[in-house]
């Protein structure tokens, strides 16, 4: 079993990671039972594929389903949800367990951050997004017409349970969208990891074991790092994990919070934006910017989108949640594992730049 800690004082946690650790479900989950129930949040998706490893527990687990996607990060599932709960008569000590990817993940740890002004939730993520980002961290949240992530709560989770063993499953295009949030990390500042991509990344996609534990267990320390120094974002540390999401988030209101773009291939995206337009203000080597682009696309992640205008992304970017004094901060780059935040971009310079991206410059 290998461990990592979050360090946050009293909000502190581990995120335990382990090859078959769901086949050890009694044991592992026991701990947040009330006596021997157990209230088990999943999509229905991830239930039917996934779901009899929780119930061959023997504990006694009601399972709370949502419809698969991320339109289920929406007041109306989110409300429906939490009438349930309290159906259920779930107690304020009572812990939630969000089985699923980071939909159920932000939806459930939000959920469980109102309920009677909050209760404890334990994240079991089961696609490699939510093994190496989503499940840690305390993000959650649901989408809103006004933008991604619009509404929501910083709230720790109680433990991480990771059993790289659920991605036997996982359909191979949601595999490579959660290695976009693999490659953050190595480009926001360990180059040395980027590389370690750049020749496992392939035997990871294709499930090499050894592959995957490694890569989830740098990811969680890297991230689980950022979090224990600026758990609210405030400093500017943890903006670094938005590495690719202004540009990316706009992509996916584009899409309509839909499977046109997944969150994953859409931070891959922006990734390559955040990259090119750091070369095109000469910030960073143009070949740097170029490497990037090459191993997203050699995973198979888009780097290019026909959706939306300049104008209508950038209209997007003005939302952005990072956005002070007026201003939306952009993660930029000096090069691979030296990103930093920018705080004197202007949006019309961006829109400039993506009408000639959108040209082919
Ligand atoms: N809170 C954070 O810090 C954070 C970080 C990154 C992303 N996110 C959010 O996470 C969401 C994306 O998460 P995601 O990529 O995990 O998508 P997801 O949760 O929508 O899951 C993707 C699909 O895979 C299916 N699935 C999940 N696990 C499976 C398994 N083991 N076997 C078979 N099918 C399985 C699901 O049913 C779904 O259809 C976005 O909403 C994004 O904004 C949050
Ligand atoms: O944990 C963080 O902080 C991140 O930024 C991780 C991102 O990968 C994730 O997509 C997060 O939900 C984005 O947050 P937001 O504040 O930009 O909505
Ligand atoms: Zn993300």
């Amino acid at each position: 079993m290998r461990r990592v800690d979050v360090g946050l004082g009293e909000r502190s946690y581990p995120i335990l990671i382990e090859n078959g650790l769901l086949d050890r479900a009694a044991e592992m989950l026991a701990p947040y039972a009330r006596g021997r129930r157990l209230i088990v949040v999943a999509d229905e998706q991830v239930w039917a594929q996934q779901g009899g490893r929780i119930e061959a527990s023997g504990l006694d687990v009601t399972a709370l389903t949502v419809p698969a996607g991320e339109s289920s990060k929406s007041w109306d599932v989110l409300a429906g949800l939490v009438d349930r709960l309290l159906a259920l008569e779930v107690e304020r000590s009572d812990h939630l367990i969000a089985f699923g990817g980071g939909m159920v993940g932000d939806l459930t740890g939000f959920a469980a951050s109102i309920l009677k002004r909050g209760c404890p939730f334990v994240q079991v993520p089961t696609t490699l997004l939510a093994q190496v980002d989503s499940s840690v961290g305390g993000k959650t949240a649901i989408n809103a017409p006004a933008g991604k992530n619009m509404v929501g709560s910083f709230h720790q989770p109680a433990a991480v349970l990771i059993d790289p063993s659920t991605l036997e499953t996982l359909d191979p295009r949601q595999l490579r969208a959660g290695y976009a949030e693999v490659v953050k990390y190595g480009l926001i500042s360990d180059p040395h990891f980027f590389a370690w991509c750049e020749s496992h990344g392939a035997a990871l996609l294709a499930g090499e074991r050894e592959a995957r534990l490694h890569a989830i267990e740098t990811s969680v320390r890297a991230k689980a790092a950022i979090v224990g120094e600026d758990e609210r974002e405030t400093s500017g540390r943890r903006a670094l994990l938005n590495l690719g999401h202004t540009f990316g988030h706009a992509f996916e209101a584009e899409a309509g919070f839909s499977d046109r773009l997944l969150h994953g291939e859409a931070v891959a995206l922006g990734m390559a934006l955040a990259f090119r337009f750091s070369a095109s203000r000469g910030l960073c080597p143009a070949e740097e910017a170029a490497r990037v682009e090459a191993h997203l696309s050699a995973a198979g992640l888009p780097v290019r989108s026909a959706l939306g205008t300049p104008a209508s992304l950038v209209a997007h970017m003005a939302h952005d949640k990072k956005k002070t004094g007026g201003r939306v901060p952009f993660i930029l780059a000096r090069g691979i594992g030296q990103a930093f935040v920018d705080a004197t971009v202007e949006l019309a310079e961006v829109e400039r730049f993506l009408e000639e991206w959108r040209a082919g410059a």
